[in-house]
This record gives C-alpha cells, structure tokens and sequence, in this order.
C-alpha cells in the first residue's frame, strides 16, 4: 500500500487481475487485467479499467492507494448464518460423532446445544461480548465485513437478552458489521416441554427482546425433535408482529414443513436445506425466500451436501455461510466457498455470489451490501491470488490480503 499523499477520504484500488462488481448476470460482472475501484467517503464512485478510473480518481489525490497487481478484488463477504456467541467447548461431541454417536442422540441426551447453553449462563455479558469480538478478527482477516449472529443459547429470557447485548457490544467496537437475530427457539431447555417453551418464546422473551430493540431478525429450529412446523410458524409470526424478519432452520435432518412455513411467513431465508425436495425447492423459490447451504456443517457431520445445484440449474441463487458454532467450527468463507464447490458442485462465480450478494439477499439487505457497484459501500476484500476462481480452488492458506470497510482499511 503507497501512503495516504492527501487527507482526503478517496480510496483508490487499481492494477487488479480480477474484480467482481456483482452478480448481473449467471456469471457476475468481471473487470479483468488492471480492473479498478474508486471510493469517496466510504461509497464506490467509479469501478472499471483502472485507467478509466484513475483518469477520474489519481492516485496522487488517494488517501490510500492499494496497488493490487497480480491479485483479486471481491466485495467484502457476508456470512448470513452464524452462531458465533458461545461458551465452552464441545470438542469431544466431535470425537464422540466420529466413533458414531449422531448429533440428534448428542442433542436428545441433553448435550449439544444444551451444553453450550449450561456454558452461556454461567459467562458474564462481557466474556460473551469477549468470546464474539475474538471471532470476528478471525472472520474479518479472511475477508468477512458482514456476519449475523443469532442468540439461542440461553433459553430464558434473562440470558437470551444477555446475548443480544453482547451481540451489540461486540458488534459496536468492531469493524465487522454485525446483524443481531433473536434465535430463543433454537432448543427446549430441560425441564420443560416444547408446548410450554413456545409460549415461554411467544409470550415472554418475544417482548422482552422487543423492548430492548437489539435484535433484527427471529430465528427458529424447525425439526423433528425440537420445534414443529405449527410451533414455528406461531413463533416466527409473533415475532414478525414485534417487527423481527422471520428466518427458518428448515430440513436439516427430516423435512418437516419449515420450507412452508418459511413461505408463508415471508423469510428472508430458510437455512440448511439438506432433506429438501422439489416441491420444498419450488415453495421457497415461488415466495422468494433465499435458500441459504452451509456445506461446512454437512463436512463436518459427515452428512451428505444439500442440493444447491437443482437451485442453480433452475436459475436460482443459493447463498452460502460458516453456520459457525460449537459443532461446526468454521470461520473462514473462503472455506465455504471451496466446500460450495467441491461439495455441491458450485462454479466458483455461484459460490463467490452465494458469498456476497446472495448472503446480502438473504440478510435483507438492498443496499448494494455485497456488490462494488456505484452507490455500494466500500467493503472490498484484496485476495492474493491471480483471479476469482482461485478462491474455491485453493484451501490451504489464506489468500485475503488486505481488507477495506467503506473503503477504510480495517485489516492488511
Ligand atoms: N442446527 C441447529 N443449530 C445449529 C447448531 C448449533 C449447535 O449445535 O450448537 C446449526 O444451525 O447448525
Ligand atoms: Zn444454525
């Protein structure tokens, strides 16, 4: 990186091998051989050739110039689906699954997400808020600028609370964007049944969550064994009427009926998507809920991948995410990416979209989040490598090198 020769608040990247502006058409927009983007006060204002650009935008006028000769320029990645506030480690669940215990046994035994919740009770808001912001440098040094992050492990409302307000602290220090959800429905705490724990969600920590005004989206874990179809829907419904967008845990382990109920709710998305068939596929397509996969969870259970591909072949966008949490230990989308290609077949421009602008999608966001357009903010990711399709192609190392957010350097 030159040094800022101005104190004016243009940012220049010039000399790219490759830029993804933003998924226009099936492949994306692609700038290649000396692409550019210009930036003035954290938005894009120009992208293109790199002369075209600096024509307009000199370097010399440049507060910070990033000569990005010889690699990549992505939007900055937005990971639409993580658990990423948490205590405790559950390791040994992975040592346990390896020699064959499933993960529904783990959850049915009170371990699991249960464990974690034992975990998160007994943390203090700060060590939460601690545990959080330490992920999210991770996240942000492999090119994350935008994550959600749901609650759900603490299951009443004291501690569910607690979490939000970790969320917010963590997220406020931090460069990461960070997008609260309000995931209280994400198990059923011992000693109670599902029946008394929705109405415990609906009519106790449904207004206490609205009332503290963190949480932006409502979240439930529709399954066989944890919450029903009917149970979801009188959750996410309640939730829609404190103004919280619906999302769905839907068809992880049994097709249950959350892709109707991700319909019928209006979802942003509906998530996992591992049992779906056609008609599920069709429901969520025909509502416009966005299909988000985690190839990371299915690597790391050994389960088969959900079908993105017959969401791709029919025209569809799938976005992709870590889904980090206690049993899937995952950070880094570049990662996905490559698990989105290796696993489902996705073309590295499907899994670099499902990365970006398809994850914005399925977080709401039609703010140009994800893309380099014109009018988008600054949230780039300077890769090194020689073009897009490297991204999926390597997984031994990190390749991001520098990262921007509206267009301040944030990590190099
Ligand atoms: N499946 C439900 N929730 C998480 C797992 C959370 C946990 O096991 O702690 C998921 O999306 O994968
Ligand atoms: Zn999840």
């Amino acid at each position: 990186m030159t040094e800022p020769t101005t104190d004016s608040d243009l940012t220049v990247v010039y000399g790219a091998e490759e830029l993804v502006v933003g998924p226009d058409d099936e492949t994306g927009v692609v700038i290649r051989e000396d692409a550019a983007f210009a930036a003035l006060d954290g938005e894009v204002v120009a992208v293109g050739p790199a002369d075209e650009v600096l024509s307009d935008y000199p370097v010399e006028d440049a507060a910070t110039a990033i000569d990005a000769t010889g690699k990549t320029v992505l939007p900055g990645f937005v990971d639409p689906h993580t658990h990423a506030v948490f205590a405790g480690d559950r390791s040994d669940e992975f040592v346990a699954k390896l020699r064959g215990t499933t993960y529904e046994e783990i959850l049915a035994d009170g371990g699991g997400i249960l464990r974690t919740v034992d975990a998160v009770r007994e943390a203090s808001t700060e060590e939460l808020a601690a545990n959080l912001a330490a992920h999210l440098d991770v996240m942000l040094e492999h090119g994350t600028t935008t994550v959600e992050v749901k609650t759900g492990y603490g299951l009443d409302t004291e501690t569910e609370l607690r979490m939000l307000d970790a969320i917010e602290t963590a997220g406020d220090g931090h460069p990461v964007d960070v997008i609260p959800t309000f995931m209280g429905a994400h198990a059923v705490p011992r000693g109670m049944d599902t029946e008394e724990y929705t109405e415990a969600v609906v009519s106790e920590q449904l207004p206490a969550v609205a009332e503290q005004g963190i949480a932006e989206f409502c979240d439930v874990f529709c399954e066989r064994g944890v919450f029903t179809a009917e149970q979801s829907r009188r959750i996410l419904e309640a939730g829609r009427e404190y103004g919280l967008t619906p999302k769905i845990h839907a068809d992880e382990f049994a097709a249950i009926g959350g892709t109707d109920v991700a319909a019928d709710v209006g979802a942003a998305s509906a998530d996992h998507l591992l049992q779906t068939d056609d008609d599920g596929r069709e429901t969520l397509v025909g509502a416009d809920v966005t299909p988000v996969v985690l190839p990371g969870t299915a690597f790391g259970l050994g389960a088969e991948y959900a079908d993105a591909r017959s969401f791709l072949d029919a025209g569809h966008e799938v976005a992709l995410a870590t889904d980090f949490n206690p049993n899937c230990f995952a950070r880094s989308m570049g990662f996905v990416a490559t698990l989105g290609s290796v696993g489902m077949r996705m073309t590295p421009q499907e899994a670099i979209r499902g990365i970006t602008s398809a994850a914005a999608n399925a977080l709401d966001r039609d703010d140009g989040t994800g893309t380099l357009r014109s009018g988008s903010r600054a949230d780039a990711v300077v890769l090194d490598i020689p073009s897009a399709r490297h991204l999926s192609y390597r997984f031994d190392t990190n390749p991001v090198s520098t990262v921007l957010k509206s267009g301040v350097v944030v990590h190099e």
